[in-house]
């Protein structure tokens, strides 16, 4: 790939779902936005009918390297991320070794980099090897090349109130910010594998209740407030929660000195606790797949902008640690690819989120909550051109074995969506299709 692309003139291509217009894009930015665009020696790509979106951020997505690149690797996730529409993604911290140092950070960031198809961008452990009793090494991993500035424990939840208002102190003094997997772990029980209620009782499965996930979140944002830091709530999964994010998210507006936001994955906007009943282990997921009234709740939450981004929690298992009983199986599902494509449905096609609400769950803020300055940017003269290119009409049926995930486990398969990724471009270059 050459610093110095072609230029590429898109033509006719609908930004933000808005009236068609040509996009010359020329030395890494987008040089001229207008109708009847020619430039000589350009690579021309028909987009009528074809909605343009700035580039997605995603920001939470498992690249499992280093330690399980049977799983995935930066490579494969990248080229995945880049055929889902995203051109920058934040790599979660549990990885082994867990990415609680400058030096770890610093190695994903550089494996990124070497790949070249998305902006990596490491997440920093909050605690060392996500034991969630010291703190790891907040500042330095911040003042790294790596430049880290969200810090989580995904996978684990930093269950100490002591540690979290700690790293919430820490982060304040550099902007920087926790993403919390809220699960009180006293509340989900020794191997507590899904929801807890009328299904987890009728498949004799342990289940945890969405009150383990709200007592955390509840706890959070007045640790939050307290220290006048930064939480964001990762995998928001129950109405409950969503209860206490627009409670908390009036008083922080009002306060103007904390903030709390929060993400929602694909799979929490569509799948429910039913998917259970064949104990098919593709659908084993933390936080687990919820009844309907809760996602009927998230739904409304990010129409609204309670729930702020959508993120993949891209969990990409190899087959011997997936294909297993149902209770013994890994928790985690696939989302990169699918991510644009079920939002579309679930929210756009049905008319509760236009495309510019979609660019601003999906780029613009989680560019924003991640401090990514060259990310979620207007599709603007001057600015990075970082795209994608959506066919808004394209109905689809997902095929698990048309992947660039090196995993298997998509709980999407078989299924029909409407809204399909085109095209990609990071810096003027294409990454995906075209
Ligand atoms: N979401 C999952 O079910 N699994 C994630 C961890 C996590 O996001 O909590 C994983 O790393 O596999
Ligand atoms: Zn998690
Ligand atoms: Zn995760």
């Amino acid at each position: 790939m050459s610093d110095r692309p072609v230029p590429t003139l898109i033509r006719g291509a609908r930004v933000l779902g808005g009236d068609p217009v040509d996009l010359l894009l020329a030395d890494g930015v987008v040089a001229e936005v207008g109708t009847g665009l020619s430039a000589d020696g350009a690579e021309v790509l028909d987009a009528d009918g074809l909605v343009a979106l700035p580039g997605l951020v995603d920001l939470h997505t498992h690249l499992r390297q280093p330690g399980r690149e049977d799983a995935e690797t930066v490579l494969t996730g990248s080229r995945a991320a880049a055929a889902g529409g995203f051109t920058a993604v934040l790599a979660m911290a549990n990885t082994s070794p867990v990415t609680d140092t400058a030096e770890a950070a610093e190695h994903v960031h550089d494996l990124g980099r070497a790949a070249g198809l998305v902006d990596v961008q490491p997440v920093g452990a909050v605690t060392r090897g996500l034991a969630g009793e010291e703190l790891a090494e907040l500042g330095l991993m911040h003042r790294s090349r790596a430049g880290v500035t969200v810090f989580s424990d995904d996978g684990h939840c930093v269950a100490d109130a002591r540690v979290m208002r700690r790293a919430l102190e820490y982060v304040r003094a550099f902007g920087g910010v926790v993403s919390q997997h809220a699960q009180d772990p006293a509340l989900a029980g020794p191997g507590a594998c899904c929801h807890e209620g009328e299904v987890s009782g009728r498949l004799g499965l342990p289940g945890w209740p969405g009150v383990a996930e709200e007592v955390v979140v509840a706890r959070d944002v007045m640790l939050a407030r307290h220290t006048r830091s930064r939480v964001h709530v990762a995998h928001a999964s129950t109405g409950g929660t969503v209860e206490v994010l627009r409670w908390a998210k009036a008083q922080a507006e009002r306060d103007g000195t904390w903030s709390v936001t929060a993400e929602v994955t694909p799979h929490h906007l569509l799948l429910t606790t039913d998917l259970l009943a064949g104990y098919d282990p593709t659908f084993k997921v933390n936080p687990p797949l919820r009844p309907s009234d809760d996602v009927e709740a998230l739904r409304e939450a990010l129409a609204d902008g309670t729930i702020d981004a959508v993120a993949t929690d891209h969990a990409p298992h190899a087959r011997h640690d997936k294909e297993h009983a149902f209770a013994d199986a890994a928790f985690g599902m696939l989302g990169l690819e699918t991510a644009l494509p079920v939002v579309a449905t679930v929210m756009v096609a049905t008319g509760r989120m236009t495309w510019a609400d979609v660019a601003r769950a999906m780029s613009t803020t989680p560019a924003a909550i991640a401090g990514l300055a060259q990310q979620g940017r207007p599709l603007a003269a001057g600015e990075p051109a970082n795209l994608v290119l959506v066919d808004p009409a394209a109905t689809w049926t997902v095929d698990r074995d048309e992947s660039a995930s090196l995993s298997r486990n998509n709980p999407w398969h078989g299924r029909e969506l409407t809204g399909r990724v085109v095209a990609t471009y990071l810096r003027g270059v294409r990454t995906h299709g075209g």
